[in-house]
């Protein structure tokens, strides 16, 4: 048996990626320095790798800032709105971050995961191999480390259906287009002497018709004859591959296969057997997750592989790329006690895979088997009065008292708001200012009176923002959040929180997501005290700001012994006692933030109904109690709604703000087929890049929405929140935002 890693994460122990990034986009690093950096990342990432031990290393795994964005560059499917950039590191950069000239290139979720990838786009182009990237990563790590890496590629097949830019009926000669480059990327890496490579196909997890699995099998074929020297690792992940009997036909000499995500994957094995000839890439530790595994469980496991496949066979992995965990444990200090041993990170399940590899370990294994079984039985995991309470929530009729109609009527009568109201999505710039108040606070340099009165002050100064700009309806701007997640995982019982515990979830921004490891119920109110003190300043309406239910289960790590679905009602029983005691405070417009709900989507679509039953109904449980004349706003992002829009009329939301700039046309369009009644507005500029949009192209853009909405169901908003913006950015933006809803308003008034 040998052990093998998918990917490993890209930020660096302290998050150096990150900050070298930030720096040389800020110009505080020259471009050489800048690459000397991502050098020395990328190499201590291999090295450590190597001491742990592991046999089959992953390389080209490393990205400057998207594995996607680096595969289209590769191919240069360069737009042509970039074509004018100096050189080819503003150019990669463009596509990914934008230009005052040129829209970024779209962002979207990375399957099931809170990854973002950078969308490619054809626009009618041939691809030609530009750059052997797989190569160069080979050579490198082997030159300076020694190491016989494994290079790592996105499949052909997954990267068409995750780009864009093309007609369905033009699939096939795109295919055909691509498929001698993937070949000479595998013959010149077979000619410098690889041994392995891995090709990531996820989208077979998902259900392709006959026809493109036969495709699919065929462009395996060419690839087999291009480079028979070469062994190909077809790799799947997040789920069981969907069509297992026909892939493990494919003539690769290994296939990868999740144990974990896919509940299907050892029956389907056991029922159709595995090929003699290939090799069992067995993905049986979570590389979602971040809890240590039960080690004689897993140890049983690889005992049931070994019947259906021959031991020398077997690679062991991760079910995943680590790119999913945060890097090391190690750097953990304020957990509760039962948390000290169960928890993995990539390093330490890069550990699990050299105890379960390696003879008489059994010591060590026990150790961690018995941390597992302490955690089990901590009292946080078994409070009883949570499940009578939720039980209880569950079981009542979730719905408003009063139908849409009758409550927007009610509600209009209230706001009395303008046509078009504007409005923003929560955040405003979390400046270095405001995080290092926040890191003053923590290191015990300011008091806690010191940090609100800072709080405070944000909120006055951009309530007077806001109210100079001409917005109609205000946000208090989430000065007191690291995190839309995070925060209230720090507030509500059950929730653990790392110091150290960063994921990559888009170019160089990262998340801490919270830990969920007892049962959660509510504390003390979380929000009321920003919301109240900010509406006291104005007499403009300010929207309450909570994250739903959904999103804070999909954005933190989850413990496993209990369904998720129960997880998600217990937090939305929870999130219930926060939106009625806004309300009871007077604040009677709620925002209750869902943009992880189409993330959290099955893959598999037999599993959605369930799915989308259980989720709906905990933002109905959270936000279904209030008063008709309060006003319930929801918001999504960074996903395809276009067959998501009967699901969003679920949740009963009386408006919902959704991020669109980037396909902008696409989600219109949507709505020529499809009905929408309830109030909605689509983002009308991105907020993920520091160019500012014109007046005329947001005027534009509500003009083609008004095509096919209603003039008094929408709202005009940006995509998603400011925080990643500066100040003079987020101000400039939303001027031109409000004088082009204004132009527009005018222009109703007069037809
Ligand atoms: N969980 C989650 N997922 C999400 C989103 C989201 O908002 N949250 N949005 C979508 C896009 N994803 C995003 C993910 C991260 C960020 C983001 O801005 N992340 C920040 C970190 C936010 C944070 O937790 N900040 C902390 C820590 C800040 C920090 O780095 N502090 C300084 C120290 C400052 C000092 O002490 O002086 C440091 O460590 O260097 C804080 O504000 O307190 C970043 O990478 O920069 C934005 C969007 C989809 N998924
Ligand atoms: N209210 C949140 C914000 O503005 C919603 C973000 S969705 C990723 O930051
Ligand atoms: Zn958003």
């Amino acid at each position: 048996m040998k052990t093998s890693n998918l990917g490993y994460p890209r930020i660096g122990s302290n998050r150096e990626w990150k900050r070298a990034l930030e720096a040389f986009w800020k110009r505080e690093l020259t471009e050489a320095s800048f690459l000397q950096q991502m050098e020395q990342i990328r190499l201590a990432n291999l090295q450590k790798q190597k001491d742990m031990g592991i046999d089959i290393i992953p390389v080209n795994d490393f990205t400057l800032y998207d594995h996607m964005l680096d595969m289209a560059v590769m191919f240069g499917l360069v737009p042509k709105r970039f074509e004018a950039a100096k050189n080819p590191i503003s150019l990669y950069f463009g596509m990914a971050r934008g230009k005052q000239e040129a829209v970024a290139c779209e962002m979207t979720k990375w399957f099931n995961t809170n990854y973002h990838y950078i969308v490619p786009e054809w626009e009618d182009r041939t691809p030609r191999l530009v750059e052997n990237k797989p190569l160069t990563a080979y050579k490198e790590a082997k030159e300076k480390l020694g190491i016989e890496g494994k290079p790592v590629i996105v499949g052909p097949v997954t990267f068409i259906k995750c780009a864009k830019g093309y007609l369905p009926e033009q699939e096939d000669t795109l295919l055909s287009q691509l498929v001698p480059l993937y070949c000479r990327i595998l013959q010149e890496l077979e000619q410098a002497g690889a041994q392995w490579i891995q090709i990531d196909e996820p989208i077979f997890v998902t259900s392709l018709s006959e026809e493109e699995l036969t495709a699919s099998k065929k462009i395996y074929e060419q690839f087999h004859k291009a480079s028979s020297g070469l062994n190909i690792m077809l790799q799947t992940y997040f789920e069981s591959a969907e069509h297992y009997k026909e892939i493990i036909q494919f003539p690769v000499q290994g296939i990868g296969l999740d144990f974990v995500h896919g509940e299907k994957t050892l029956d389907e094995m056991r029922m159709h057997g595995f090929p003699e000839d290939k090799v069992l890439g067995a993905g049986i530790l979570d590389g979602r997750n971040i809890w240590r595994a039960n080690l004689s469980q897993k140890q049983e496991l690889i005992l049931q592989l070994e019947e259906l496949a021959a031991s020398e066979r077997i690679w062991i992995q991760p079910s995943c790329s680590l790119l999913h965990v945060p890097v090391s444990a190690k750097h953990e200090h304020s957990l509760p006690q039962e948390l000290y041993n169960s928890l993995a990170f990539a390093d330490e399940k890069l550990e699990e895979l050299r105890l379960l590899s390696s003879p008489s370990q059994q010591e060590a294994i026990k150790k961690y088997d018995d941390a597992l079984y302490l955690l089990n039985s901590s009292p946080a995991r078994n409070r009883t009065e949570v499940l009578w309470e939720v039980e209880k929530a569950q079981g009542k009729d979730l719905k408003r008292n009063q139908p849409y109609m009758n409550r927007k009527q009610k509600q209009q009568e209230v706001w009395n708001l303008p046509l078009l109201p504007t409005t923003t999505i929560g955040s405003f710039p979390q400046t270095a200012e405001v995080k290092q108040a926040r890191g003053k606070h923590k290191r015990g340099e300011w008091t806690k009176a010191q940090y609100d009165q800072f709080v405070k002050n944000q909120i006055e100064k951009w309530i007077k923002i806001q109210e100079d700009i001409g917005l109609d309806v205000l946000v208090h701007g989430e000065f007191e959040r690291t995190d839309m997640v995070e925060f209230f995982g720090q507030k509500l019982n059950g929730f653990a929180f790392l110091e150290n515990g960063w994921v990559q979830s888009y170019g160089s921004r990262c998340v801490k997501p919270p830990v969920i490891y007892g049962d959660v119920d509510f504390s003390e109110p979380m929000t009321v005290n920003e919301s109240v003190y900010a509406q006291s300043l104005t007499d403009k309406p300010v929207k309450g700001m909570l994250t739903g239910p959904v999103t804070i289960l999909n954005w933190s790590f989850v413990r496993d012994d209990i369904s998720r679905e129960n997880v998600c009602y217990q937090i939305a029983n929870a999130l219930q006692k926060e939106v009625l005691a806004l309300e009871s405070a007077g604040i009677t417009m709620i925002q209750v933030d869902e943009p992880a709900l189409r993330e959290g989507l099955p893959l598999k679509k037999s599993k959605w109904q369930h799915y989308i039953d259980w989720s709906v109904n905990c933002f109905l449980l959270t936000t279904c109690a209030v008063k008709e004349t309060t006003q319930i706003h929801t918001h999504m992002c960074y996903c395809d709604f276009n067959e998501f829009l009967g699901v969003i009329s679920k949740l009963d939301a009386d408006v919902i703000s959704l991020e669109t700039s980037r396909s902008h046309g696409e989600l219109v369009s949507a709505f020529t087929w499809q009905s929408y009644e309830k109030g909605i507005g689509l983002g009308v500029y991105d907020i993920h890049s520091p160019r500012i949009p014109e007046i005329e192209e947001m005027r534009v853009m509500i003009e083609k929405t008004l095509e096919v909405l209603h003039e008094d169901q929408m709202w005009v908003n940006p995509d998603c929140g400011l925080k990643t913006r500066n100040i003079s950015e987020t101000i400039q933006s939303l001027k031109n935002m409000t004088a082009a809803a204004a132009l527009v308003r005018k222009k109703e008034a007069v037809s």
